[in-house]
């Protein structure tokens, strides 16, 4: 029998995430080959022409899956009965900006937009943050959402992720599918810790770690991290535009792998609400190692963190902090 249709909101939809995003959703990229979907897709007023355009386009696409466009800019429509909400909607980082920058922008939007899916959603709503500062504002959002359960309401590392798997992948010149098991820690920003620790490579004898293969534990601690951290940057700076097809990519990855689950003995990096799991402060939000079952993500326990690592990780928690003390002073 056909799956009833599922209800994904895009917000920020006439942007250019929302518009390489849009069509992947609506090709099963996300929810899968067999899952029909309404694309609920909300912009802001100035921008309701193009959001307009955007939906003329997947009219005129003929997409099988998709059984609906609900484009408005009304955030009580947009929200309205929502199984899936993908918060893009934002103001971007412009070259030389930093994360900061954008935050007062920011946050009073994912404050409001807290409320509305709240009280709209679909009873448990899967929530992603993308739009930057992507913890913090899944933070404000969680914090102004009480009746959304917290394990609902992540935000988007897997690009940083991807990028790590990417870099390691090239360097190796292995094929990326057969690198796994990478690590972001923390915030989405310069501070992250993309961790290489317990990553491998599958190759004709048997899995092997990455450091051991890369055998330049220089490259892997010094170039390679910041390669990862500053990969936002550099698209910036190449494109004068942020990143949006590899960020529309892997928010379909993160949602895919959140619903439908990850492959057995496979990992992915997700912003989560942290438990104090490796000692990383409760009440941030905060990215692990996750593996994903039965719709629910659950943080990878018992991974050996060395000295290293411990400062890495403080760093990025560290700025989450701060992150969140200057959110709160945005909003008084
Ligand atoms: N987490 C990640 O990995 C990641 C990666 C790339 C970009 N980003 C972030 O994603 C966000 C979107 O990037 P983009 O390149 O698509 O930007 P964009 O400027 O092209 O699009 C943003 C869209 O959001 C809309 N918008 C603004 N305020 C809104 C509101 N209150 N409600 C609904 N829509 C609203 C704008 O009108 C615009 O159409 C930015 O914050 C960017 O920094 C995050
Ligand atoms: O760095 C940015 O602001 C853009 C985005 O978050 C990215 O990682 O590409």
């Amino acid at each position: 029998m056909a799956k009833e249709p599922a209800r994904v909101l895009v917000t920020g939809a006439a942007g250019q995430i929302g518009y390489a995003l849009v069509p992947m959703i609506a090709r099963g990229i996300m929810l899968g080959a067999d899952q029909p979907v309404i694309l609920h897709l909300l912009d802001i007023p100035p921008a309701a022409e193009a959001l307009n355009g955007v939906k003329m386009e997947l009219v005129d696409a003929a997409f099988p899956l998709l059984k609906g466009v609900v484009a408005t800019t009304d955030v009580v429509e947009a929200c309205t009965g929502v199984n899936i909400a993908v918060m893009v909607g934002g103001f971007p980082r412009k070259e030389g900006m930093e994360r900061k920058d954008v935050m007062t922008k920011n946050v009073s939007i994912y404050r409001s937009q807290a409320s509305a899916l709240e009280k709209h959603a679909a009873p448990n709503c899967k929530v992603l943050v993308v739009a930057n500062p992507a913890n913090t504002n899944a933070l404000i959002l969680k914090e102004f959402a009480p009746s959304i359960p917290e394990k609902n309401i992540t935000c988007l590392t897997r690009l940083d992720h991807n990028r790590a798997l990417g870099q390691v992948s090239e360097r190796l010149n292995v094929q990326v599918s057969d690198v796994k098991n990478v690590i972001i820690w923390g915030n989405h920003s310069s501070s992250q810790y993309p961790d290489v620790n317990h990553a491998t490579v599958k190759t004709p004898s048997g899995e092997k770690g990455v450091r051991e293969l890369v055998a330049d534990d220089a490259w892997l601690n010094g170039e390679f991290i910041s390669i990862v951290q500053q990969r936002g940057a550099a698209i910036i700076k190449a494109r004068k535009l942020s990143s949006a097809l590899s960020a529309a990519s892997s928010a379909c990855d993160h949602i895919r792998d959140w619903v439908l689950g990850t492959p057995e003995g496979t990992w992915v990096s997700m912003g989560v609400y942290s438990d104090g799991s490796y000692d990383v402060p409760p009440g941030l939000i905060f990215s692990f190692p996750v593996t994903c079952q039965h719709g629910e993500w659950k943080i990878v326990q018992g991974l050996s963190i060395d000295e290293f690592s411990r400062k890495k990780l403080n760093a990025t928690a560290e700025e989450l902090s701060e992150e969140k003390a200057l959110a709160y002073s945005c909003l008084s």
